[in-house]
């Protein structure tokens, strides 16, 4: 039912007059002879009258750059009733227009992720959110290592969603446990999003950018109001063992950064910094042999290819509705099924995988797509350790990609064999075992919410 009711006036707790306006876009809070405060439909959490003549209202209003709860109430007389109610269920639906209100999550908290806040930011913070907005969850604290795969890979599959307070480390968990499922291919449509409390929070920069992809707020807005979204996934083969990989696979100097910083979790994605600082001064190299099947090596080819696609996700976003796996990997994709070449030689590290951002100072796949069926390849030669320190600048926003030194592939397969009996070999910030792994992708098998891209924009 449409509701053309744009304004109504309720009387606040001090007995002023409010004006309250919204359009299908925006909503505005009005006090007589004040600047009126306007926000977007899309923060409003929820809307309702109550049988004593009261509205209210809560949504996410944004104080110092975060989004942070905010609940509005206002009395109004009874022969303004039906016109508050008529408003308000319409202000209702243009604040749920393309997604379902009242979403039943299972949450899943590492309380020792990154500084170790996931369970005191969920009591604070989400879950009044989650009270605001009438969804419903049940929860899971992990007590081990190992124990949310446990939990997940025998789970009745009612949720409509995975809300994990983690680092990247317990995402891949779950992605592995999905993939242990008795029902796995069902269990891989059940979206997964991150609310960012690790030390390295690479899902939520991807799903909603550099800023908000740190905001407790706005990370839990996308779960209550995400668009599902289909991302691809790589399948990692090594020792006989399977792996899912949603994020990265790294060996050499990224692994180093990675997983020798680890002791420093309490200082959040700092640690990364501290450890490139550390691994730039060592500066070693890694014998390998990598071979690749690749689809796409030219990086102005890549970049133009990434824009065309990426306007198009935004433009024709999906609904709330898990679409058929039917599409097609990429126009690049079905033309090419890649060429494989071997890359026989020592380099500083070999980075591939699908998120564009590892951590909210490294953008290493800035022209990474959530769904093009391809892998993103970074085979990186080693380079002095002034141009180290100096690559920091502009890592942030992807610059380095220009760097002759960084080989950049678009591929659908690698098989890497280091040559070394020992060494940092991590995914998605995991250890594993410094020995030959191949890896394939996997189109469009993983579920998230958001709005159809990755967000953090290359914009050389
Ligand atoms: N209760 C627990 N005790 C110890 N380890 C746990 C617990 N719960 C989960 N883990 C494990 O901790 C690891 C890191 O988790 P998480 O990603 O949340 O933290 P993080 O500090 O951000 O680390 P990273 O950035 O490396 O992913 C995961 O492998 C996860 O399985």
């Amino acid at each position: 039912m449409e509701h053309n009711i744009e304004s109504v006036s309720v009387l606040n707790d001090s007995k002023k007059t409010i004006t309250l306006t919204h359009s299908k876009a925006t909503l505005s809070i009005q006090e007589p002879g004040k600047r009126a405060i306007q926000c977007s439909v899309k923060h409003v959490l929820w809307v309702e009258v109550e049988e004593d003549k009261t509205l209210r209202l809560s949504l996410l209003h944004r104080r110092k750059k975060r989004l942070v709860l905010g609940n509005f109430r206002g009395t109004y007389s009874t022969e303004e009733a039906e016109r508050v109610k008529a408003w308000s269920e319409g202000l209702l639906q243009a604040a749920y227009e393309g997604s379902r209100p009242k979403r039943n999550f299972l949450v899943i908290i590492n309380p020792f992720g990154g500084p170790g806040k996931a369970l005191s930011v969920f009591e604070k913070l989400v879950k009044p959110i989650f009270g605001a907005a009438h969804s419903t969850f049940d929860l899971l604290v992990t007590e081990r290592r190992g124990h949310c795969m446990e939990y997940v890979k025998t789970m009745e599959l009612k949720y409509d969603a995975l809300v994990v307070l983690s680092g990247d480390g317990l995402i891949h968990e779950v992605f592995n446990a999905f993939a242990a499922h008795d029902n796995s291919k069902e269990a891989f449509s059940v979206p997964v999003v991150q609310i960012p409390t690790g030390s390295g929070n690479g899902f939520s920069i991807a799903l909603l950018g550099l800023k908000d992809g740190l905001d407790v707020g706005a990370a839990t807005l996308n779960a209550i109001k995400g668009a599902h979204m289909k991302l691809d996934l790589c399948r990692m083969k090594q020792d006989g063992k399977e792996i899912v990989s949603f994020m990265s696979q790294t060996i050499g100097m990224m692994a180093d950064i990675d997983l020798k910083s680890e002791r420093l979790r309490w200082m959040g994605d700092t640690r990364f910094v501290v450890g490139y600082l550390a691994a730039a001064a060592v500066n070693r190299t890694c014998d390998m042999k990598l071979e690749i099947k690749v689809v796409a090596r030219d990086k102005h080819a890549m970049l133009s290819t990434y824009r065309e696609k990426r306007s198009k996700s935004l433009t024709g976003q999906s609904s709330d509705v898990s679409s058929s796996d039917t599409t097609p990997a990429s126009s690049q994709d079905k033309d090419d099924d890649g060429e494989w070449i071997v890359i026989d030689k020592k380099l500083a590290y070999v980075c591939a995988g699908k998120l564009p951002c590892l951590s909210r100072d490294l953008m290493q796949f800035p022209v990474a797509l959530c769904d093009d069926g391809l892998i993103d390849i970074v085979a990186q030669e080693r380079v002095s350790r002034l141009k180290w320190l100096t690559s920091l600048d502009g890592a942030e926003k992807g610059k380095p990609y220009w760097e002759p030194s960084s080989n950049y592939f678009k591929a659908k397969a690698y098989r890497l064999t280091p040559v070394a009996t020992d060494g940092c070999f991590s995914v998605d910030g995991e250890r594993y075992p410094y020995s030959p792994f191949e890896v394939e992708v996997m189109h469009r098998l993983g579920s998230t919410l958001g709005d159809g891209v990755w967000h953090p924009e290359f914009i050389p």
